[in-house]
């Protein structure tokens, strides 16, 4: 999972470079129209009343944005901006400590905020609703509660799983914004961005063939355009043609619409060892040794977009464009075990 090109987690040195391709400022921020000009607003209308943003909750699949836009939130008000995640708040005692050192306006990133513990969760209510929380003095029978202000600030919330986040949390949140998969042009957008950036000549063409394999992604986009990079430099004369951007793209077996082979085997192994399902989510995760939760939050989100699969209740069904992708052909067997042909 982790060489994966699809894969949420990064290295230190990707994590470096990501910092130096991260758009700082709104308009530098390419693609997500309709939740920039949301944004603006809201930024405009805050700084105009001389207020902290109202909190923000952005959702989505990895890699698409969310860290990006919260910093820009941050740099737009010109407010320092503290990060966390869900799962780093262990007790209610980590969150005051956190919520007690914030200055006035900061922004509060948490990322994963849907695996915060329930205890912190309920804390976090008061502090977003009232810029106040309790906190418990002492132990045993002589323990007593106090109520602490704080200065007004902005939580930035991040989440893979909106579904997963309690009414109570949600409600909190003054802007919610759906991160959508990018376009072609916004993927081309960021690539001849990166490129410039990091110095590497790509023509047009070259470009575009990159963008188009990133499955909607920027983060992907980086990615793919630093590996084809490398084999332009050791392959070609370090320029990025066509030609090199394809070459290296199927050495690395991702194809035209960015699957690569792990994507194939789940599709595959939904059509011919299932029929073309429904699978439940458990059994497809045994059968291609990947984690749900993987499948769910990172490869499927993207399948479903295409138009690949479909969940039902009974599981994960393979569709036809699915068939087409893979060069089967479903048939309208008598229910037997191959539903599906080769051409
Ligand atoms: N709109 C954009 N324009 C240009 N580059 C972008 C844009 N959005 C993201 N990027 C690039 O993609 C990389 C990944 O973005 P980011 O870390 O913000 O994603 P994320 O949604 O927070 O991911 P995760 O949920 O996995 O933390 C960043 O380094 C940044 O360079």
């Amino acid at each position: 999972m982790k060489d994966r090109l699809v894969s949420p987690q990064i290295s230190e040195e990707e994590q470096f470079i990501e910092t130096s391709l991260r758009p700082r400022h709104l308009e530098e921020y390419i693609g997500q129209e309709k939740i920039k000009g949301n944004l603006s607003i809201l930024l405009e209308a805050a700084r105009r009343r001389n207020e902290p943003v109202d909190h923000v909750l952005l959702y989505g699949p990895p890699g698409l944005g969310k860290t990006t836009l919260c910093n820009i939130i941050a740099a737009e008000m010109g407010v320092s901006l503290k990060t966390t995640s869900g799962p780093a708040i262990e007790h209610a005692g980590d969150l005051a400590s956190i919520l007690t050192a914030l200055q006035p306006g900061e922004v509060l990133f948490i990322d994963e905020i849907h695996r915060l513990a329930r205890a912190v969760e309920e804390r976090l209510y008061s502090a977003m609703e009232d810029f106040a929380i309790d906190v418990m003095i002492g132990k045993g029978p002589g323990a007593r509660s106090l109520r602490l202000n704080l200065p007004p600030f902005t939580v930035v919330g991040a989440t893979t799983r909106v579904g997963s986040l309690t009414a109570p949390l949600r409600d909190r949140f003054g802007a919610i914004y759906r991160m959508e998969y990018y376009d072609h042009e916004s993927l081309n957008k960021i690539v001849r961005r990166s490129a410039a950036i990091l110095k590497v000549p790509a023509e047009e063409e070259g470009i575009k063939e990159i963008g188009s394999r990133a499955r909607g992604t920027p983060r992907i986009v980086n990615r793919l355009l630093k590996r084809v990079r490398d084999y332009a430099q050791v392959r070609a004369d370090g320029v990025i043609t066509m030609d090199v951007a394809k070459e290296a793209l199927d050495a690395l077996e991702v194809d035209e619409l960015g699957l690569d082979q792990t994507d194939r085997h789940m599709l595959e192994t939904i059509i011919k060892k299932f029929n073309g399902g429904p699978v439940g989510l458990d059994t497809l995760a045994a059968s291609t040794s990947e984690d749900s939760e993987t499948i769910e939050d990172v490869y499927e989100p993207y399948l479903l977009q295409l138009g690949f699969i479909a969940r039902t209740p009974r599981g994960r069904v393979a569709m036809k464009a699915a068939y087409e992708h893979l060069k089967l052909i479903p048939t309208d067997g008598e229910g037997g075990p191959n539903l599906w042909t080769t051409p």
